[in-house]
């Protein structure tokens, strides 16, 4: 579904992402763990088709991010960090907007966002301004528009960033709802969402991929933060890619 290979961006002298390489399977989940500024959401956002990568690619069932950008949007959904949407509509309005960007009409468009209103529960605030939603309900209008079309591949920017522990929940069980028909990338600071959705742990630091294994494995080293610690470190880094 997803295939990583090789991608990498510089910004001037910082290289932000570094030969970044994995691929990903239908049913996976695949926790994006590092600390601030390792280049987690630069590689989402060059999967996602918003940064153009300095080299390397990525191919979204099938489709290649920089050969084919528009048949490798189509089959992704993606929720950029922080969800930026457009605050002076209405999570309808905006749905409504993206249903039909995505190419959906009538019917269709109609059962299309009444099944995300649904799954992200939205019917409260459907009409309110989305500038004057709390941030929890910001971050679920976000997971709605980029699960609406049901891609094959999710790109999600910590998702459950700003959500209290019972969203935090529910949107955990949703995304092992979708895991079934779909590859899902989730960057995360909260390592005990590794454990509790994810089948797969890649820890990235300094743009570089440092350990690509499963929770289990991770958390048979020692307590997840202390090997995360460890593994983050500028010379366990280097070490460890070396
Ligand atoms: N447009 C840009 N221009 C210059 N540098 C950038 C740009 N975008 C990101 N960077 C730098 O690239 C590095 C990686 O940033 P990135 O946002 O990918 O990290 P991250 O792992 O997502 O961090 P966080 O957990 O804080 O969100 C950082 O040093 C950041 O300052």
């Amino acid at each position: 579904m997803l295939e990583v290979e090789a991608l990498t961006k510089r910004f001037d002298r910082l290289v932000a992402a570094d030969r970044v390489t994995f691929s990903l399977a239908r049913g996976e989940v695949l926790g994006f763990l590092g600390p601030n500024g390792a280049g987690k959401s630069t590689t989402m956002r060059m999967i996602a088709g918003f940064l153009p990568p300095t080299s390397g690619t990525a191919r979204v069932c099938g489709h290649d991010v920089v050969t084919a950008p528009i048949a490798a949007r189509r089959a992704l959904g993606y929720l950029p960090e922080g969800a930026p949407l457009y605050g002076e509509m209405t999570p309808a309005g905006l749905l409504d907007f993206v249903a039909r960007a995505r190419g959906f009409r009538g019917a269709a468009k109609a059962s299309r966002v009444s099944r995300a209103v649904e799954r992200l529960e939205l019917e409260r605030v459907l009409h309110q301004p989305i500038d004057t939603l709390s941030k929890g309900f910001r971050r679920r209008v976000g997971l709605a528009q980029a699960i609406l079309h049901e891609p094959g591949v999710l790109i999600l920017d910590e998702p459950t960033d700003g959500l209290d522990p019972n969203q935090k929940r529910q949107v955990r069980a949703l995304l092992r709802e979708l895991s079934a028909n779909t590859a899902i990338v989730v960057s995360t600071h909260i390592l005990e969402e590794v454990e509790a959705v994810c089948s797969r742990a890649i820890v990235i630091a300094g743009g570089r991929v440092v350990v690509d294994s499963t929770p289990s494995e991770l958390a048979a080293r020692g307590p997840l933060d202390e090997v995360f610690h460890a593994l983050t470190r500028p010379s366990e880094a280097a070490a460890a890619e070396a």
